[in-house]
């Protein structure tokens, strides 16, 4: 046996939803530029879902179902405002999409039909409780979303309970879109593992999560936020990254296992970054962020990954970073239940083998003679 550790270079599945070649990143043969550029995250959604972009009536009817599922189940509310405030979000939000299946009576119908639909709920309900457990932890009420608003304005209203601008709506919109769907990453890969035993979309998504909590994938983008806040001003970037990397230590939102010369995402981030640094007339977190990426390309090689300036991104947003992994999943649910129903279409279960490296001819002992 050969056994690749991390599986790295290892092809686990045809799909036809994203792919990554020469380090260009598209969604159903879209480049994520263009996507970037001139597509809402409503439209890319349908896109992963369904394979094409969605016509005029298409689009409307898919905004008017996320709008119609928004809301939550009462006694979710109620299960989540007994969580301990100080939980990891994470790990509320993995509880909470667990719950959520217990109140969808569709829950086990395995018809393409009803798994469709399902996508669907999660989509529209994954905003709705990230919201709600960020009011929750603040001692606050949950705010009902508001029909008729897209998912980005949504999400930023019941946060912060009034109308958001337009321009946070626009950047959280585009980061929405940029962090959609990327191939086979390791929490689409734990859902579809999940689901590929015919288990339901709701414990493939559970699944999800979990994985994206890590701070080697999804939850770099906190840990970013966190080096960013240790390392306080512009002066201290210089000795406190040398300091890391003398110490051999991982430095949050750099390197990629497919991307060697970059990630395509990473530069649409850099921009907002820029852009809403300027506008507020405060650039301290871009120019950090700069600075890090100069010495960190510079000793190292390495170049940032989409968590990278996601973080002043979200920041400069007035979001906490103990949101940041959580919108990210609100962002992603969209790429793992396209590949659940990918999976769902052509399934055989996933069941790889280990090389055994234990000990061998153990004879048994009684306890007592131990
Ligand atoms: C949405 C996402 O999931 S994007 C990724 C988010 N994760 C992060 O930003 C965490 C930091 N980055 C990393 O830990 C890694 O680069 C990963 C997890 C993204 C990729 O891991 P792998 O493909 O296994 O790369 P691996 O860890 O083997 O790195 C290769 C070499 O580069 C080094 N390296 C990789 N990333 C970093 C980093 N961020 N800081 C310092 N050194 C690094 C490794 O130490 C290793 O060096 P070595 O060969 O001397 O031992
Ligand atoms: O593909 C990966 O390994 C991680 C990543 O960038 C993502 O999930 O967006």
């Amino acid at each position: 046996m050969t056994v690749i550790k991390g599986l790295e270079g290892i092809v686990a599945t045809t799909s036809s939803i994203s792919s990554i070649v020469d380090g260009v990143l598209t969604y159903r043969g879209y480049d994520i530029d263009d996507l970037a550029e001139h597509a809402s995250f409503e439209e890319t959604a349908f896109l992963l879902w369904f394979g094409n972009l969605p016509a005029t009536a298409e689009l409307e009817k898919l905004k008017r179902d996320l709008s119609d599922f928004a809301a939550i189940p009462e006694p979710l509310i109620a299960q989540m405002k007994l969580y301990p405030k100080d939980a990891n979000t994470m790990a509320a939000l993995r509880s909470a999409v667990s719950g959520l299946a217990l109140y969808d009576e569709a829950a086990d119908d395995m018809s393409r039909s009803a798994n469709e639909i399902k996508a669907v709920k999660l989509q529209a309900q994954i905003p709705t409780i990230v919201a709600a457990l960020a009011r929750i932890r603040q001692g606050l009420e949950p705010i009902a979303p508001k029909p008729g608003f897209s998912i980005a304005e949504n999400f930023l209203y019941m946060l912060r309970g009034e109308q958001p601008d337009m321009v946070s709506v626009k950047a959280l919109d585009t980061g929405l879109v940029l962090h959609a769907d990327h191939e086979l990453n390791a929490s689409t890969f734990a859902g579809r593992v999940t689901v590929a035993t015919l288990s339901d979309i709701y414990s493939g998504v559970t699944s999800a999560i979990g994985a994206l909590k890590g701070p080697l994938h999804g939850g770099a983008n906190e840990a970013v936020m966190r080096m960013l806040e240790e390392i306080g001003s512009f002066e201290n970037v210089e000795p406190y990254i040398r300091g890391k990397l003398a110490r051999r230590e991982k430095i949050m939102g750099f390197g990629h296992r497919v991307y060697k010369n970059g990630d395509p995402r990473a530069k649409h981030l850099m921009k907002m970054s820029r852009e809403l640094g300027a506008m507020k007339g405060d650039t301290k977190l871009y120019d950090m962020s700069v600075k890090i990426e100069e010495l960190i390309t510079g000793q190292k090689g390495l170049k940032p990954n989409v968590d990278f300036y996601s973080a002043s991104v979200y920041t400069q947003l007035g979001i906490d970073r103990e949101l940041f992994t959580p919108i990210f999943a609100i962002s992603r649910v969209s790429g793992w239940t396209a590949h659940i129903l990918e999976q769902y279409e052509d399934n055989r279960i996933i069941r790889p083998r280990a090389e055994y490296t234990g000990l061998v001819e153990q004879k048994y002992v009684p306890v007592t003679e131990r």
